[in-house]
Order: C-alpha cells, then sequence, then structure tokens
C-alpha cells in the first residue's frame, strides 16, 4: 500500500475562542508540501488566528495541528525556528534597526552564520525592491516596511513560509514580483506557502485555495477544480454561492460545509485528507462556551503539564540567541536617546527630588509672640548668689533669643488674646505666651529652691511660658515642640551658667544620653531614615515599569510572536533581559549612590558599604523586572499593566518600612508587611548605610537572601506565565 505523504500542515477539528468569541469552529484544513495554499477569507474570519494556531502561538480548545509532521508548542517540540518563516499581519519589526541590522538579528535567531545572513539578506532586499541597506525602518514608507518584513520571513529559505497579507502596500508590478519569486521558490526548493489574502485574483493564482468564512473552511481545492465543479465562471462567484450556502443553514455543521464543496487534489498527489468527523456539535459548543481569558489559561496550562516529556533543547539557553536578544535590546535602548534618558536619570531625577523636597530643615514656620515680660532688676536682691545677672533683666527676651530664628517667622503680638487668635486664625502654628513677671518670678522661684522653702502657684504660673499650638501638621509640631524643648533647655543653661554657687549639673535630667551614639548620629534628620528605603523602591519600581510595559507593547506589536516563532525560548528571552537589566541597573544604582552619598550627603558609615548597597539595589531591581515581565503576561493592554504595577508599587510604598517603621503597623500587617519583596531589603539597606554592618550581620544577610528567593520566584512565575501566555 502506497505510503500517505505527510503533509505541511493538517489541522483536524480545530477550535478556538477569544473569551466569547468563538473564532475557529471544528476546522479542518491539509496543507500538501511544495504548493502555494491561499487562505482567502473576509475580514475577521479567522484567517490570522489560524495563521498562530499553526505557529503555537495560540493553542487549540478542541482539534490538532501538525506541522511538518509535530505538533507545534508541545514539550517534545524544539520550536519551528528555522523551519517557519512567518511573516505577520502587523510590522512586527524594530523601528529603531537599519534593513540590515535585522536582517541579523533574525538570521542569529535562526541559527544562520554572518555570511549567509549577509549574502541572503542583500538578495532579499534587492529583490524586493528596498532602499539602501542602512535605512532604518522607521525611515521607511508602511509598504517597504511590509517588504522587510517579507524579507525576514524569507531570509533563512525555511521549507514553509507562512504570510499574512504579504503584498498589502505593494503597487501591482511589485505584487506580480512577489508571486513571481514565490512559484519560483516552490518550485525550486518545494517550499510550501500558506499566504492569506483578501484579494481573490491573487488568491486564484495559489496551487490550492482555501475560503474562509466565521471559522471554517467551506471549501479547499485547486481554483479551477472549485470553479470547474460548481458551474460557475469565476472564484468569487463559488465563494458567494457557499456563504449563501452556509447561510441558508441555520447553523451549519462545518464538516457538512466542507465536503459540499471539496474536490479531491490529485494535483499534489493529495488524498482527501479533510473530514474525518472530528467535529461533533459537541466540540463547537465547547469552542462557543469556554468563555473567558481564565478558561484559555487553563486550557495552556492543561496543555503544559500533558504534553509529554520536556525535550530539554526546547527549554535549554542557547548562547548564539541570548546575544542576539541582548544585542537587541541595548540597541533599542542607544537607539532610542528617550529611552535611555528615561532609565538612566529617572531614578536619578526621582531621588534629587526626594533628597531636596524631604527632610530638610523648615524655615519659615509662622509663630506668634507675645512677650509680656517687664524685666525686673535683680542685681540688688540676689547679689549674693548670682552676680553674673547684672547685664539680664528679662528672661522673655533671653528665651526667644533661644529660639531657633532660621526656622521661625516670629511675628510679635502686644496682647495675649491677639497671639492667640492668630493660631486660631490660622496665621500661625504656635502662640508663644511669656507672662508679665516671668523675670521676677523666675528669680523668686531659684531664691525660695535655694532657700528650701516651698514655691507658691502665683509663683510657678508667673515662671511658665504658655504655649497654643495648632497641631494639625504632626511634622511642623514635632518640629516646634523640639524646637521649644532645645530653646527651654538652652535658656535653662543660660540662666543658671549665671548662678555662682550652681551648676547645670545641679539641674540635670536623671536620663543621660551618651554622645555619639552607638550608630547613627544626633544630627539625623528624617531623609537620613527615608533615604535607604528609597534607593530601593526606586529601583524597584522603575524595573517593574520598564519591563512590563516594553513586554506588553512587543507582545501587542507582534515582535514576541514572531521571536518565538524564530525558534527563542522563555528561558533566553528572560535571561537576555536579566542580562541587559543588570547593565542598565549597574549604571542607575551608582548615580543614584554617588547622588545619595556625595551629592546630599545621607548618612553613611563607611564608603566600603557603598559596594552592598550597590549590589542590593541591583537584585532589587533584578527583582522588579522579573515581577514585570509576570505583571505583563498577564495583561493585554499597557493601561491594565500600568494599573496592576500602580497599585504594587503603592502597596510596597506603604508597606515596606520605608516611610514608618513596621513595629508602627498592626500585628497582622507586620506580617503581611514581611511577606512583601522590599521589607527585608529596605531594613538591610538602612542598617547597611546607617550601621555599616556587612554580609555577616543577620539582618544585612536576610535582606539579601529574601530579595534572591523573590528573584527567583518571579523569575520562575514569570517564566511560566510567558509560557502560558505564548
Ligand atoms: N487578541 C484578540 N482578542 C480578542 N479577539 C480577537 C483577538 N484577535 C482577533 N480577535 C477577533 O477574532 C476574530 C478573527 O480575527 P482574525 O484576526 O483571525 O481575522 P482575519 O480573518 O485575520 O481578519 P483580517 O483579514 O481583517 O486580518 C475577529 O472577530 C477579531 O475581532
Amino acid at each position: 500500500m502506497r505510503k500517505r505523504p505527510v503533509p505541511a500542515v493538517e489541522i483536524k477539528g480545530a477550535c478556538f475562542s477569544y473569551g466569547s468569541l468563538s473564532v475557529l469552529e471544528g476546522l479542518e484544513m491539509n496543507v500538501p508540501r511544495g504548493c502555494i495554499y491561499g487562505l482567502l477569507g473576509g475580514s475577521g474570519s479567522g484567517k490570522t488566528t489560524l495563521l498562530r494556531c499553526i505557529l503555537g502561538c495560540i493553542s487549540l480548545s478542541e482539534g490538532s495541528v501538525t506541522v511538518l509532521g509535530s505538533t507545534p508548542k508541545t514539550r517534545g517540540h524544539v520550536g519551528l525556528g528555522r523551519n517557519v518563516g512567518y511573516m505577520p499581519q502587523d510590522l512586527a519589526l524594530f523601528c529603531d534597526f537599519t534593513m540590515m541590522e535585522t536582517m541579523y538579528y533574525f538570521g542569529i535567531l535562526y541559527g544562520m552564520s554572518i555570511n549567509k545572513i549577509k549574502e541572503r539578506g542583500k538578495y532579499l532586499l534587492e529583490l524586493l525592491e528596498l532602499p539602501s541597506v542602512n535605512k532604518t525602518i522607521k525611515n521607511l514608507s508602511g509598504g517597504q516596511q511590509r517588504r522587510v518584513s517579507l524579507a525576514v520571513a524569507m531570509l533563512q529559505e525555511p521549507p514553509l513560509l507562512i504570510l499574512d497579507e504579504p503584498t498589502v502596500g505593494a503597487d501591482p508590478l511589485l505584487r506580480a514580483k512577489i508571486w513571481q519569486h514565490l512559484f519560483e521558490l516552490v518550485e525550486n526548493t518545494r517550499t510550501t506557502i500558506i499566504i492569506t489574502t483578501h484579494y481573490i485574483d491573487e488568491a486564484r493564482q495559489a496551487h490550492i485555495v482555501g475560503l474562509m468564512r466565521n471559522g471554517c473552511l467551506l471549501a479547499q481545492s485547486p481554483p479551477d477544480d472549485l470553479i470547474s465543479s460548481s458551474g460557475l465562471a469565476t472564484l468569487e462567484e463559488v465563494f458567494l454561492n457557499l456563504c449563501h450556502d452556509q447561510e441558508a443553514h441555520e447553523k451549519p455543521s462545518p464538516q457538512l460545509s466542507i465536503q459540499h464543496s471539496l474536490t479531491p487534489l490529485h494535483v499534489y498527489g493529495n488524498e482527501k485528507a479533510l473530514g474525518d468527523g472530528a467535529n461533533e456539535e459537541s466540540s463547537l459548543a465547547v469552542g462557543r462556551n469556554e468563555a473567558s481569558w481564565t478558561s484559555n489559561m487553563k486550557r495552556k496550562f492543561k496543555s503544559f503539564c500533558e504534553c509529554g516529556p520536556i525535550n530539554p533543547l526546547s527549554i535549554l539557553p542557547h548562547p548564539r540567541r541570548i546575544a542576539a536578544l541582548c544585542w537587541k535590546n541595548f540597541t533599542s535602548i542607544y537607539r532610542n536617546p528617550g529611552l535611555l534618558i528615561f532609565q538612566f536619570l529617572l531614578p536619578a531625577i526621582q531621588i534629587i527630588i526626594f533628597c531636596l523636597a524631604v527632610g530638610n530643615n523648615f524655615s519659615g514656620v509662622n509663630v506668634a509672640i507675645f512677650n509680656g515680660d517687664k524685666g525686673f532688676n535683680f542685681s540688688l536682691v540676689v547679689k549674693d548668689y548670682c552676680t553674673k545677672f547684672d547685664d539680664m533683666n528679662n528672661f522673655g527676651s533671653l528665651f526667644i533669643s533661644k529660639l531657633d530664628h532660621k526656622s521661625l517667622d516670629m511675628v510679635y503680638y502686644d496682647d495675649k488674646s491677639n497671639a492667640v487668635d492668630a493660631v486660631k486664625d490660622g496665621k500661625a502654628w504656635m502662640a508663644i505666651v511669656i507672662p508679665e513677671n516671668f523675670t521676677q518670678d523666675m528669680i523668686t522661684k531659684l531664691f525660695l529652691i535655694v532657700a528650701h522653702q516651698s514655691i507658691p502657684d502665683d509663683v510657678i504660673n508667673g515662671s511658665t511660658i504658655e504655649i497654643f499650638e495648632d497641631m494639625t501638621d504632626l511634622q511642623i509640631t514635632y518640629m516646634l515642640h523640639n524646637m521649644s524643648a532645645v530653646a527651654a533647655e538652652l535658656f535653662l543653661d543660660a540662666f543658671i551658667d549665671n548662678c555662682d554657687d550652681y551648676s547645670r549639673e545641679d539641674f540635670s535630667s536623671p536620663i543621660k544620653n551618651h554622645n555619639p551614639p552607638v550608630y547613627g548620629s544626633r544630627h539625623l534628620s528624617y531623609s537620613d531614615y527615608v533615604a535607604p528605603g528609597m534607593i530601593v523602591i526606586i529601583t524597584f519600581s522603575m524595573s517593574i515599569g520598564l519591563t512590563a510595559l516594553l513586554f506588553v507593547i512587543e507582545r501587542k506589536e507582534g515582535l514576541l510572536d514572531r521571536t518565538w516563532v524564530a525558534g527563542v525560548n522563555v528561558t533566553e528571552m528572560v535571561l537576555a533581559q536579566i542580562l541587559t537589566q543588570c547593565f542598565t541597573l549597574f549604571v542607575q544604582s551608582l548615580i543614584l549612590i554617588i547622588l545619595v552619598k556625595f551629592a546630599f550627603k545621607i548618612y553613611m558609615v563607611h564608603l566600603m558599604s557603598i559596594f552592598l548597597v550597590e549590589l542590593l539595589t541591583m537584585l532589587q531591581g533584578l527583582t522588579g523586572m522579573t515581577y514585570g515581565i509576570l505583571i505583563s503576561s498577564l495583561c493585554h493592554q499597557e493601561t491594565s499593566a500600568t494599573n496592576i504595577m500602580a497599585g504594587s508599587v503603592y502597596v510596597v510604598l506603604m508597606m515596606s518600612c520605608i516611610l514608618w517603621p513596621v513595629e508602627g503597623m498592626p500585628k497582622f500587617l507586620q506580617y503581611i508587611s514581611y511577606a512583601l519583596p522590599t521589607t527585608y531589603a529596605a531594613e538591610a539597606m538602612r542598617s547597611i548605610m546607617g550601621r555599616g554592618w556587612g554580609l555577616d550581620d543577620m539582618i544585612v544577610w536576610r535582606g539579601f537572601t529574601v530579595t534572591i528567593g523573590w528573584f527567583i520566584l518571579f523569575a520562575i512565575l514569570a517564566t511560566v506565565g510567558l509560557r502560558l501566555r505564548k
């Protein structure tokens, strides 16, 4: 018995839906080797979807696809790679590349030698009448860009070419030339070509034409056979007739439609391979009802888990392809100064804004002052104890002189109620009211203390400065409290230092703060506290944003699909991204550290700590990057990626002890906080910078370990996510 030749593409009972929209409904297709197969159908009939199923870019919910003898996108499949040239409907080219660079990039992915790429690239660009090879893609016309895309598909001389509307934008002469070249390819190399088109006259030239409508093939046969068997004059009439036939059936079974009009494919030695009865109504129902994105993902997950042993070649990274991907990433960056500035300078700008805006000394804080102190010529009265008071006779003024004049704008009032009203009216944050007999009562108090006598209430009241506050701004309140406490201390210092028999120590607080402290400095500001965490969050969030958007955009533009079809696997894609990001993160973190340490003099104990800060910052960036890839695998659009990103960054900023210590959170929130990827890292960063600790300290190595753990986890999830989404 004669063995049936293996077709180039064989599809049985294919069902596929986007959410609730059923696109392929039990479709049967058989493409013999060495022919041009013209897939003709109206807009939205499912042609592109069908091609993407053949390429393994999307998985069928029902049915099977065999391409060149194996099923794409199964574990055993190494990837179509060099065997399939694909020209998508979208441009799917890197617009900043020149035409020749585009050839080199895809050629390397296909595994071609540099010389071969050069030779084929030049030949194809000339054949397709493209201008100078050094012109960048973005500077070509739409039609020229599509021709470069066609050249990329034909570059490696694959046995199977899949072209989605390749002649759009080409003039009739060039269209004829392209078709001529396709015929030569089939004749000379027995290449199989599947070509989609809206133009019936173009499809007429194909060896076999498949007429597609509403997710099924109404007929597939050599065009002449279709015309002769139908008794009609043109292919257009045949197509219209079939469409009417399909509409006449209330819900036509695709099986029925195909059998109705199918002519055996004698010319290409192909038996009638269609209509194995694979499509039951039930499978159509499944196709239509599998409504949601989740069901698509479940389907992919199921096929991912069930389709046989993993072929190591399908997941093992290939250095050549990784190098090509890295080269592409770097070229995209340096050809795009805007992106370069965004990557390198935005974190720097963010930290500059932070250091300038947060944690600095206050200025211009309005304070209302009423100094009612009449003063007192006390030198006669306390001369025996306090000989040095001779030149001081108004302690109210002495207290005011000890306030921080740089931070405060002091407005003097001549009445206590006016000063208090200034606070009530929002004109001042604090009113300081110094009583009439302040100096006199202070001296009396001292006199009575020395004489070991009790102090009457009116003397206590008269020697007390009253403060009226607007406490609605916590930071200003803290500052004013701190400032008035310091002024009171300085005032007491000045007051007591003038007494012959008493020293400041006699009146000192029972607490002694050692100076310098064990760690840190008495002059630390809020920015010293927040800066370590800010470095972490800026790098983390920038990496999420850049990577998530990059991947979502590349997917939308069809670049990812084209890269997968060219044979790149997910591991290579993730590794190349990590390598590229390592470089950008190194520069980014170095700029951040230089600004923080040297320009803004944020507290850092040792210069040696810079190495650990740099390392931890880079690791956080890589963690953000892998999280970004994960987000991109969940999102169709930039807006949804941006929303997830913004939500995540907000949570991380609030809960990672960057602005507020974990100890200041409710207990249950502390657990959540520690479960975030940035909390331990921010703690470690603070210990490295503020305490000068190294990797031998638990807080520091825990920060590194947890960050690496999250990086690995996100990398695995991102790889699985990309694979499922592929
Ligand atoms: N990613 C997607 N998500 C949801 N629906 C989609 C998606 N891609 C395509 N569709 C829908 O699937 C149907 C088939 O689309 P497809 O692109 O396969 O048609 P086509 O025959 O190639 O059309 P055209 O000739 O206009 O390119 C259309 O209704 C389209 O709106």
